[in-house]
């Protein structure tokens, strides 16, 4: 084989295409298993399980044992799990790509306070991001994540929280793409407030616009690149509770006005949205036929694929198979969801996964 002369982005544009393609191909979305040491403890607190090593593992090799391959094409990893190994030895990523699911890292570090505003946030993690990310492709891993988040009301977001998050987005991602990993570009607005869903569609609008802007001045390779949104929905405590076909085409709209084409994959997170919520909007997204939909909608989510599995597991090693058996059953229904044939009904949780202030 011929080593490649070309350097930075040119020398991976092809693999950052075909990472995407793969990932969002119809039937498949990411399950999102990167859960940092803080987050998976207060998952694992719910379940009366201790937040140690040994714990977090024996959880992920479940989720990896699954059978994932009937409709998650992508893993999310905390960086932990990317180096970890199953019981009997196998790395992690090894378990993932034998059932042909790509393993994907989380590359921020968290949140910090942005100064200057009302307790609104920016994420931390681009010093040492470009060694880090030769490391995690070295490591197997072909696509990264990084979230930010961005809160409504009480003036909120502030400009300078949009540009704030906008422009750390597409530094991170322009880093990814030089390194190999297609980045996941997260602008999270969280759902705490009161406000309608008119308001989120209007803020999700102003929000993906200015990210759009920011990829395009960092020469970001859209083609190359996910966007990994939240759905128009109203606040956690709007007494007016839209219904999935209203959530769906604000969402489909709004991703018609800001999203170019160019931009294959939108994957979306479930953002506190109950199993069935997660899986029902996203069907009623995939049957919408007036508005024109360039990009794959599937799901990356955390929450709304992981609830009732670890409520199933409770911490117990007996407890394992009907684990599994409680994830494929979400797989298999936002498996159906992402080419709007989702009939409903499939066993798992209708219980709000919300958590108030998700600003960690
Ligand atoms: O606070 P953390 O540990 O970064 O986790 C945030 C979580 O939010 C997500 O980005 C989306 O998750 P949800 O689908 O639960 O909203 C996950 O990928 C991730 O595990």
């Amino acid at each position: 084989m011929v080593e490649s002369t070309l350097t930075g982005i040119a020398k991976y544009k092809e693999e950052l295409a075909a990472t995407v393609t793969a990932i969002s191909r119809p039937g498949f979305g990411i399950l999102a298993a990167d859960e940092s040491t803080g987050t998976i403890g207060q998952r694992f607190a719910k379940i009366n399980t201790e937040n140690n090593e040994e714990n977090r593992r024996n959880y992920r090799e479940l989720l990896f044992r699954s059978k994932l391959e009937d409709g998650i094409s992508g893993v999310i990893l905390f960086e932990e799990t990317l180096f970890q190994k199953a019981a009997d030895g196998t790395p992690f990523v090894e378990l993932l790509k034998q059932k042909n699911v790509i393993p994907g890292i989380k590359v921020d570090k968290g949140l910090v306070v942005l100064p200057g505003t009302k307790d609104e946030n920016a994420t931390t993690g681009l010093d040492g991001l470009a060694e880090r990310c030769k490391n995690y492709y070295n490591a197997g891993a072909r696509f990264a994540k990084w979230r930010a988040v961005l809160k409504i009301g009480d003036g909120r977001p502030s400009h300078l929280s949009i540009l704030e998050t906008a422009h750390t987005l597409a530094r991170y991602a322009a880093i990814c793409q030089e390194n190999g990993l297609a980045p996941i570009v997260e602008p999270e607005i969280l759902t705490d407030g009161n406000h309608t869903i008119e308001v989120s569609a209007q803020v999700t609008e102003r929000v993906l616009s200015q990210v759009i802007k920011s990829l395009h001045e960092h020469n970001v390779f859209l083609e190359g690149c996910f966007l990994k949104p939240n759905m128009v929905t109203q606040g956690a405590d709007c007494p007016v509770k839209a219904t999935s076909k209203d959530i769906a085409w604000l969402t489909v709209r709004t991703l018609s006005r800001t999203i170019p084409g160019a931009m294959r994959a939108v994957t979306f997170l479930s953002g506190g949205q109950s199993e069935e919520e997660a899986t029902l909007n996203l069907n009623e997204m995939n049957k919408i036929s007036q508005i024109a939909r360039p990009w794959a909608l599937t799901f990356s989510y955390g929450r709304a694929l992981q609830s009732s599995t670890l409520k199933a597991w409770g911490g117990k090693q007996e407890n394992v198979a009907a684990a599994q058996e409680a994830l494929h059953a979400r797989i298999v229904a936002n498996s159906q969801a992402t080419k709007g044939s989702y009939a409903g009904g499939a066993a798992g949780d209708t219980e709000s996964t919300y958590v108030a202030n998700y600003s960690y």
